[in-house]
């Protein structure tokens, strides 16, 4: 196992009185996945990366990271592991490859090395002939994966990522999980946060959800969504009057819950939605009920989330962020 938690808390003192970051989480990473750490903002996911990365102490709980421990051997765990803030670490006036270099040596990785081995990885991370740029010259996907090339010039076993494609359009993000993909492919074990739904699916071999301080879903993208229960159909009626005639019909269908209207549309879950479909047109045609439209979607995490806390993850923004602020200061 390359992370092993347990009960981790994290609670900070502000002036409005304490904040409970994190509330007690377990967790478990092995060796050569690709975990996603996925959440609003202030659920508690950069809290609790960062107790992993032993750059703040937990309140309670303890964790095994990269084969040592947290609490009794915290220098062991920053040797063996990488981890690539959210902001970066990179000064913009700096020179790329000057940054990396003097970042390998506070590893203690010989000056020679140091450059031989940054100048592989600027190879590896699509960075082709940038090692004398400055760093703001770089495009904002250029800067992420050179954070990434600090993150992993000590060639860590396991490597934390927060946030790593926030900011970065379509195509960047995309070229960024390629090279997350190829880290694994090499052996390192990758735990990353993100706001982005799609990302942790695309991502991710297994995805923890926190909410509030807590782990509240884990899984593979597959099988939180199966958690989910069933497909969502739509039915877009000609008139609104005759909703209620298909809901009735639809109700009577095995297995079909969470069956609601809003204005045309009659919706619900059930599960393999296309296989009942071809019944149920059936009956209401049977009825004489015109339809407008059907669609049947796959459940997606967006769903997952919104079943495991009862609100959309894209909904969340602002407000805790401004909490962080104050509570900051
Ligand atoms: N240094 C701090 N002092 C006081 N409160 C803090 C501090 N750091 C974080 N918090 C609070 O702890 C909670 C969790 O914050 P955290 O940054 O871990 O969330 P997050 O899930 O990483 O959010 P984001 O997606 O916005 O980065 C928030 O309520 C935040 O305001």
């Amino acid at each position: 196992m390359m992370i092993e938690a347990r009960g981790l808390v994290r609670t900070f003192k502000t002036k409005r009185g304490p904040v409970q970051a994190v509330q007690g989480v377990d967790l478990e990473v092995a060796d050569g996945e690709i975990v996603g750490f996925l959440g609003p903002n202030g659920a508690g996911k950069t809290t609790t990366m960062r107790m992993l990365a032993t750059l703040i102490q937990p309140t309670a709980g303890t964790a095994t990271v990269a084969g040592c421990d947290l609490a009794k051997d915290p220098v062991g765990v920053r040797r063996r592991i990488g981890y690539v803030p959210q902001s970066g670490s990179t000064l913009p006036e700096a020179i790329a490859g000057d940054e990396v270099v003097d970042h390998a040596r506070l590893y203690g990785v010989p000056k020679a090395k140091a450059i031989a081995e940054g100048q592989r990885l600027f190879e590896e991370l699509d960075l082709p002939g940038l090692w004398r740029r400055q760093c703001k010259t770089l495009s904002g996907g250029q800067r992420r994966r050179l954070d990434i090339v600090m993150g992993l010039i000590h060639d860590p076993k396991l490597i934390f990522l927060d946030e790593p494609t926030t900011g970065l359009d379509p195509q960047a993000r995309a070229n960024l999980w390629e090279h997350i993909r190829g880290l694994r492919d090499r052996g390192a074990t990758i735990f990353l946060t993100t706001h982005y739904l799609d990302e942790a699916d695309a991502l991710c071999d297994r995805i923890l959800v926190i909410d509030h301080g807590k782990i509240v879903a884990s899984g593979t993208p597959e099988n939180l969504k199966q958690q989910v229960s069933g497909d969502a159909v739509r039915l877009t009626i000609a008139d609104t009057a005759q909703a209620p005639a298909v809901m009735k019909i639809v109700r009577e269908l095995e297995g079909a819950v969470e069956v609601g209207t809003e204005d045309d549309v009659v919706g619900f879950r059930i599960p393999r939605g296309g296989s009942v479909l071809p019944t149920l047109l059936r009956s209401i045609d049977a009825q004489g009920i015109e339809l407008h439209g059907v669609e049947v979607h796959r459940p997606t995490l967006d769903d997952v989330f919104l079943t495991m806390t009862g609100r959309s993850l894209r909904d969340e923004d602002a407000n805790p962020t401004e909490e962080k602020k104050e509570a900051a200061a």
